[in-house]
């Protein structure tokens, strides 16, 4: 379905190397210097340079909204993407102090008009299913989805972006993001539900529930979900912007690009991504980990160090981009510093 070259190994040993040349202690540029030698091999260069940055938030309903399982009503969704169209949300502002552009992508509002016409990509259909009673969707529109984020992808990288992030915005989006999670990962419901939008104890009692109902409905009818096809999983128990943001990072994996990862919603688009193409793996990297405990349980089956730990549960892309400078610095060390021998500042700790 995508073409996906894998990351070159040697030049990760050869970046790290030409690391250690640089007027700095070896080592002493901590994380920075992984990111480094990780976008050098992305690149194929030892002066990895990174230019524009865009995130493109996915939009979509959720029928399990109708459980109660969110602090907030499902209409907020599409009144959120207009706030996105209209510079107000919080993704707005922080692409805006990070130079990065914001791409909307209505992949499944409810809502009578589409809300991103005109823009890359298209409306599957009005929500997902209540993924407690009933399939999410159909494994065609799982497939329609992945292909409207990769479309938005495409249209970003055409306008000149060379670092991805995705986003997410939808009602109920973190009960379908723990099933997911606890399907791919063979985990139980209570390692991976959190509180979401910020529910209170009965509510959050209420969700658990209902994830291990979505649990139990999905397996009896794929068998153990962790061994089940991953599009057959995403169709049981996600949601068409999870679908649609495991498009955006294979798109973008595809054009070689670094991608990266936001909060719980997002990480379960990413590790569908890697599920339907492993390739995909080595373009990530994790803008920073979210307060929702299945966030970390995805980060470590990733085998991702979150860049930024803020104590973020927002989504929209927020922890992303907030990431993008960090990314951006790590490359300019390798392509701007002075070697020892260039500078001729001393390697040893001889006199
Ligand atoms: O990114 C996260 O980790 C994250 C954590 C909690 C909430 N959210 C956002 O809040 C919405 C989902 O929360 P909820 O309670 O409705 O499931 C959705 O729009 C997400 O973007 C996002
Ligand atoms: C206001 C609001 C903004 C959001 N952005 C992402 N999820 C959200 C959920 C709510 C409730």
């Amino acid at each position: 379905m995508f073409n996906i070259q894998p990351i070159a190994q040697d030049w990760l040993q050869r970046a790290l190397e030409y690391h250690h040349t640089l007027t700095k202690p070896p080592g002493s540029l901590g994380y920075l210097e992984v990111l480094g030698c990780r976008l050098a091999a992305i690149q194929q260069t030892l002066h990895p340079r990174l230019g524009k940055g865009a995130v493109v938030v996915c939009a979509a309903d959720h029928g399990v909204a109708a459980e109660g399982v969110s602090a907030y009503p499902p209409e907020v969704t599409a009144q959120m993407v207009l706030n996105f169209q209209a510079g107000g949300a919080a993704i707005n502002q922080i692409a805006r102090a990070a130079e990065a552009e914001v791409w909307v992508v209505d992949v499944g509002v409810k809502a009578p008009q589409p809300l991103s016409p005109g823009g890359p990509g298209h409306r599957v259909r009005q929500g997902s299913g209540n993924i407690q009673r009933e399939p999410a969707m159909r494994q065609a529109e799982a497939l329609e989805a992945i292909q409207v984020g990769a479309e938005a992808a495409r249209a970003a990288i055409a306008k000149g972006a060379t670092m991805l992030a995705a986003g997410d915005m939808g009602i109920g989006n973190t009960t379908a993001a723990a099933a997911l999670t606890a399907a791919l990962l063979g985990l139980n419901a209570e390692a991976v539900t959190g509180r979401g939008t910020g529910v209170d104890d009965a509510r959050y009692g209420h969700k658990l529930e209902v994830v291990r109902a979505a649990l139990a409905r999905a397996q009896a009818r794929l068998g153990e979900l962790s061994k089940a096809d991953p599009l057959a999983v995403l169709a049981e128990l996600g949601g068409l912007e999870i679908a649609a943001i495991a498009g955006v990072f294979l798109a973008g994996a595809e054009a070689g690009l670094p991608l990266v990862t936001d909060g719980f919603p997002v990480t379960a688009g990413a590790l569908l991504a890697t599920r339907i193409e492993p390739r995909v793996q080595g373009y990530l990297f994790a803008g920073h980990r979210s307060v929702e405990p299945g966030h970390t349980r995805q980060l470590e089956a990733l085998g991702l160090r979150p860049i930024l730990e803020l104590d973020l549960r927002l989504g929209e892309g927020t922890g992303a981009v907030l990431s993008f400078p960090v990314l951006r610095a790590a490359a300019a060390v390798m392509a701007g510093m002075a070697t020892f021998s260039q500078a001729g500042v001393s390697q040893t700790g001889k006199p």
